[in-house]
């Protein structure tokens, strides 16, 4: 069987995807406005030999429980919510090889001044930088930004695909390799005639820049993505290295890594070319008992009308007049798709009422809680692997930090053991760990043809 891999989730916020676990004693997570804490993260998640922390990300209030940010403001769903890219170099400077994956949405993005975030964190960080590309699902980020509502769902891809464009011409079109000289003794910093000013014209974004940034060692960063309806699917078949898949069991999850490997062949990539990591929460401890009993103790801070307002939010429904016993059934909004499959059509032998759901969400989020003694988890945990034909697991949070450093001190040493998980970091960028490959994005991948295609400018 195939070495499994872990990525932490996380977000710069109080609550992320447990609500009410930021009251229990043990609990870190108010420090989240503090340096400290990301730099005891990423310590633990690097000896942990974790291949990246994925820093999620929103641009508005969970606005759609009762129709107004009350809720998440006092519940801390989600919000307070503060800058991911700006942990990125704090968390590098302690660490050698844990990568960073962090959301930016590029509904509210200029691919200019993206592409030189970018750039720079990819320097800072000695290429282990990724980008989890999303589109958003707030309406009250729009709003934040300008608009009435967000753009609807399908022609946010299509408004991605082309920014998509002009971001990789930027990153591999503008600069040649070995434009930059630095040559002290020549005064001559960079090669003029290497240095490309490139343009786009389309109906959504102009451009006629040259990149700011010189080349960084990935140029492109790992690419990260997590739509999973249709014309997510095709967007993630076509650019992402990574992507994210969360749903509440194997029966959701299975088919669509399914989908997503058949849309990697219909794009013209090798089915195994993406890793996907699946969101889960794993609980555990020295024996079965304990680690029942540590469930049962977080269970007992989960804050029902936080979960609400995440799904809210999520799912695009104003939870606030239903009552929990009530079946949630699928509509289709501007939100996310697959949100709303999880609990509803995507596994046909599952009815959700409303408060099952929020139970479940309330720990870690939509996907599965592994809960059992070390190697419980961790053969649970690999047999779930198995059947879905995932590459790793996204690790989601119940206390802030013990359910990571669980992870790292038992569930790690018991997958070391079965030989499913490294004993030691690959060398490279967060690409040439990832994939065994060389730092920069390879053809068959359409960032490459924009590399290749330089001589042409
Ligand atoms: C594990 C996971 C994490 C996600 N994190 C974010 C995030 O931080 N910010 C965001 O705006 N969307 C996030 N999303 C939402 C996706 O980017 C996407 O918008 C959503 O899955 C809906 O896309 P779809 O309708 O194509 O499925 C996440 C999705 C998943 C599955």
């Amino acid at each position: 069987m195939k070495q499994l891999r872990l990525n932490a989730f996380a977000m710069n916020t109080p609550v992320h995807q447990s609500p009410g676990l930021w009251r229990h004693p043990r609990d870190r997570s108010v420090e989240f406005n503090t340096i400290g804490l990301w730099l005891d993260l990423a310590k633990l998640w690097e000896r942990g030999l974790f291949d990246g922390v994925f820093l999620a990300d929103v641009l508005g209030p969970y606005d759609v429980y009762g129709g107004n940010a009350r809720a998440a403001i006092a519940h801390a769903a989600q919000l307070p919510t503060n800058d991911p890219l700006l942990l990125i170099p704090a968390m590098a400077a302690v660490t050698q090889n844990l990568g960073f994956g962090v959301t930016v949405s590029l509904s509210y993005e200029n691919p200019y001044q993206l592409a030189r975030r970018f750039s720079t964190l990819d320097h800072l960080t000695g290429g282990r930088v990724g980008w989890n590309i999303v589109t958003s699902y707030l309406d009250s980020a729009a709003r934040a930004m300008g608009a009435d509502r967000q753009r609807g769902h399908d022609d946010r891809y299509v408004v991605a695909e082309d920014f998509m464009t002009a971001i990789y011409k930027l990153w591999e079109q503008s600069w040649e390799d070995g434009a930059v000289l630095a040559d002290k003794a020549r005064g001559l910093y960079a090669d003029p005639d290497r240095v490309h000013v490139i343009r786009h014209d389309s109906p959504y974004l102009q451009m006629e820049a040259l990149h700011l940034a010189e080349p960084s060692p990935q140029r492109t960063p790992v690419l990260y993505q997590a739509g999973s309806s249709p014309a997510g699917l095709a967007f993630a078949a076509r650019h992402a290295e990574c992507v994210f898949v969360s749903g509440p069991s194997t029966a959701v999850i299975k088919p669509r890594v399914a989908r997503l490997r058949q849309a990697l062949v219909a794009a013209g990539r090798a089915p195994d070319s993406v890793k996907v990591f699946a969101l889960a929460t794993a609980i555990t401890a020295p024996t079965e008992a304990e680690a029942h009993d540590k469930l049962a103790d977080y269970r007992s801070y989960v804050d029902p009308v936080g979960a609400l307002t995440l799904m809210g939010g999520w799912l695009g429904v104003d939870f606030s007049g239903y009552a929990l016993d009530q079946k949630i059934r699928y509509i289709d909004n501007d939100a996310g798709r697959a949100a709303m499959e999880n609990f509803t059509r995507a596994d046909p032998g599952r009815d959700w009422t409303v408060g099952q759901a929020a139970e479940h969400v309330a720990i870690g989020g939509a996907g599965p809680v592994f809960v059992g003694s070390a190697s419980q988890v961790a053969e649970s945990m690999a047999a779930w692997a198995a059947e879905t034909d995932i590459d790793g697991f996204n690790l989601a949070y119940a206390v802030l930090p013990e359910s990571f450093t669980d992870a790292v001190d038992l569930l790690v040493p018991e997958w070391q053991a079965r030989g499913l998980y490294k004993t030691e970091y690959a060398q490279g960028t967060l690409r040439g760990k990832l994939f065994g490959q060389g730092a920069r994005l390879a053809a068959p991948h359409p960032a490459a043809g924009f590399r290749m295609s330089q001589s042409a400018i």
